[in-house]
C-alpha cells in the first residue's frame, strides 16, 4: 500500500516570524541533527552562519573572530556571542527571499535553513511546502477558506504537481490517482502534535476527496456534503478541550 504523508505543525502564536522560531522548531517536533563534527569546512571570517538563541531559537550573523574550536559571531540583533564551531550553520544568504517550496532546493537542510524557510512562506500566508514528497502544514490559526474553495478544487483536479503551489489537495490528488491507476487502496499519513492541525488536515483532505469521486446522492444531496455533515457529528461525540488544543480528538 503506498503511503502519502502530511506533517502539521503549529506555531502556537499568532505572529510566529523571526522571533519565534523556537517555538516553532520545538512545534516541528523535529530537531534534524546535522553535526558537522567540527566547523563547517567553508565557514571563514565573514561567513554567514545561523547559531543558536535562547530567545528565539536561531539568529544569523556574521563570523568576526575564529580561534581553533571557538567562532565569534556578530548576530542580527547587534550582539557578539562565542560559540563552538560545531554549533553554528551556514546561511545561504542568495536564497530566495520568499523562501522555496520545495525544501529540497535549500542549499542547507539543517535546522536553521528549514525553520527560517517554513517562517518565511508563513509570513506570507504560504502555510504548505514540500519536503520531497512530504507536505508540511503549518497551522494558520486563521480561516484561509480561499485556498479551500471549489475553484481551488477544480485547479489542482488532476494537475502536474510542479505547476501548483504546495497543497493539501495535491497529496489528495496524488493518492486517488495512484489508487484508480494501480487497482488498489491507498493512504495518507498525517501527523503532529496536539493542535498542529491534523483534524483540519483531514476534513480538507476528505473534502477534496469526496469533490472527487462525489455524485448526487440520496435526497439530492452529494457525496461530498454527506461526509461532510458526519463531521459535526462525530467531533461532538469524540472531542474534548485541552491546554492545547479547544477541539482536541
Ligand atoms: N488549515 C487550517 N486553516 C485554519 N485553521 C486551522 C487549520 N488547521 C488548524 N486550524 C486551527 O487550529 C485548531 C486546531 O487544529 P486541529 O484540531 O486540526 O489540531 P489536531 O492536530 O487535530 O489536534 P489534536 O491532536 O489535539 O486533535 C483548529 O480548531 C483550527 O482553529
Amino acid at each position: 500500500m503506498e503511503k502519502l504523508m502530511v506533517s502539521a505543525t503549529a506555531p502556537h502564536q499568532d505572529n510566529f516570524f523571526h522571533d519565534n522560531l523556537g517555538k516553532f522548531g520545538a512545534a516541528l517536533g523535529t530537531k534534524l541533527e546535522l553535526e558537522y563534527g567540527g566547523m563547517p569546512a567553508n565557514v571563514e571570517i565573514g561567513s554567514h552562519v545561523w547559531v543558536e538563541d535562547p530567545e528565539v531559537a536561531w539568529i544569523d550573523g556574521i563570523v568576526i573572530n575564529i580561534e581553533q574550536d571557538e567562532v565569534e559571531v556578530q548576530t542580527s540583533d547587534g550582539k557578539t556571542v562565542a560559540v563552538s564551531s560545531s554549533r553554528i550553520y551556514p546561511n545561504d544568504v542568495e536564497a530566495p527571499s520568499g523562501g522555496v517550496d520545495d525544501m529540497t532546493r535549500l542549499q542547507y537542510l539543517h535546522e536553521p535553513a528549514v525553520l527560517h524557510n517554513l517562517a518565511t512562506r508563513y509570513e506570507i500566508n504560504e502555510i504548505y511546502t514540500y519536503s520531497g514528497n512530504i507536505l508540511i502544514a503549518v497551522n494558520p490559526f486563521q480561516p484561509l477558506s480561499h485556498l479551500y474553495d471549489d475553484h481551488m478544487m477544480e485547479r489542482y483536479k488532476g494537475a502536474p504537481i510542479e505547476g501548483l503551489s504546495p497543497h493539501v489537495f495535491t497529496i489528495a490528488d496524488v493518492a486517488y490517482r495512484e489508487m484508480i491507476k494501480e487497482g488498489r487502496s491507498n493512504s495518507i499519513l498525517v501527523s503532529g502534535e496536539s493542535g498542529a492541525g491534523k483534524t483540519e488536515t483531514t476534513k480538507m483532505l476528505m473534502r477534496y476527496l469526496a469533490y472527487l469521486g462525489g455524485h448526487s446522492g440520496a435526497e439530492g444531496r452529494t457525496v461530498e456534503q454527506q461526509v461532510l455533515e458526519s463531521n459535526p457529528v462525530l467531533e461532538a461525540f469524540g472531542n474534548a478541550k485541552t491546554a492545547k488544543n479547544n477541539n482536541s480528538r
